[in-house]
């Protein structure tokens, strides 16, 4: 798959404080690149300089062939995390005033408009004032206009954040089927559940450095350690001195056990003790949620983070 965007030792700091240091990721074309980390780890900085609103001090973006300021940003669509178009604009009027401005023929874009609008359920709201619309459905205007230029790179920070299920199942159905149809997509979200569902590889951010690189399936592979989850009447003191556990954490007659990594669980359910009572059980790797939520609170993953072959 040809790359589209390129970073390379991307660094960047205010006031003589570091917030990214050595970031390094491609996006390639027709791929969804989800770009994670918990808050204040640096997402919106690496994105804000890839967009050129800022320039790093350190490392390289490209584009195609073009790096930093040569880069034509028209051929990008952003959605930012800060929301807001300007307010006392008709809907119409703004998608093809932000169109025009990369320079995407009028005629086209507006039959585009219409398509969109309709999609997300706008339909008939071209000459109403920006201002006039809920939050969701400002959000719904702001992301058609990213995409109404058919950009080849389309970067989106928090896509699904106060969106209600409906709106955001067709934000996710319209993401991948740009990527299906080529577009190159860098998404930068907190929902680990959308990622999961949507991501071909991921970038995982903390504290200005990575974590994580490589596919959702390399990820969960490497990261994600098996959890048992045990139904029925048992003593934490004799739960926590079952083997291989990293830790446990019990409720009432629950119990989710959560094994060392590269534990075998068809060898591990052979050594449990006979006087363990099972009503119920299950075996399952632990979510890209518990992943993150692991490394956001430096547990035992980021000690063993490092990258994988993408
Ligand atoms: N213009 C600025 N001047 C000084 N510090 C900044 C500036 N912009 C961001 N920061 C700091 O950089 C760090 C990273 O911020 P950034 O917005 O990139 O994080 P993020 O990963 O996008 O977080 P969130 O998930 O909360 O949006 C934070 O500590 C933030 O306070």
């Amino acid at each position: 798959m040809e790359t589209m965007l390129t970073v390379e030792g991307l660094g960047k700091s205010f006031k003589n404080k570091r917030i990214i240091s050595n970031i390094s990721f491609e996006v390639k074309k027709g791929e969804i690149m989800a770009l994670l980390g918990p808050n204040g780890a640096g997402k919106s900085t690496t994105i804000r300089n890839i967009m050129g609103i800022m320039y790093p001090d350190e490392g390289t973006i490209t584009f195609h062939n073009s790096a930093g300021k040569e880069i034509p940003r028209d051929k990008i669509g952003y959605l930012p995390e800060e929301r807001g178009l300007y307010k006392n604009v008709k809907v119409m009027d703004i998608l093809l005033y932000l169109a025009e401005l990369k320079d995407y023929p009028l005629a086209r874009a507006k039959e585009r408009a219409l398509e969109y609008l309709k999609k997300f359920g706008l339909e008939g709201k071209e000459k109403v004032s920006v201002e006039e619309l809920s939050k969701g459905m400002g959000q719904k205007v702001q992301f058609i206009a990213s995409i109404l230029h058919e950009p080849e790179l389309l970067i989106l920070d928090e896509p699904f954040s106060g969106l209600d299920p409906v709106s955001q199942e067709l934000f996710k159905d319209e993401i991948r089927a740009l990527a299906q149809n080529g577009t190159a997509i860098l998404l930068s979200s907190h929902q680990m559940n959308l990622v999961e569902e949507m991501a071909d590889r991921l970038f995982l951010i903390h504290r200005g450095t990575r974590v994580i690189y490589g596919t959702l399936g390399d990820v969960k592979k490497e990261y994600a350690n098996f959890k048992c989850t045990i139904n029925g009447m048992n003593s934490g003191t004799l739960l926590e001195s079952l083997p291989e556990i990293e830790r446990v954490e019990q409720n009432n007659e629950t119990a989710v056990l959560y094994l060392s990594r590269n534990v075998q669980p068809a060898i591990w359910l052979k050594n449990l003790p006979e006087e363990l009572d099972i009503q119920e059980l299950s075996i399952d790797r632990i979510s890209l949620h518990e992943i993150f939520i692991d490394i956001a609170t430096d547990k035992n993953l980021l000690k063993e983070a490092g990258e994988l072959h993408a």
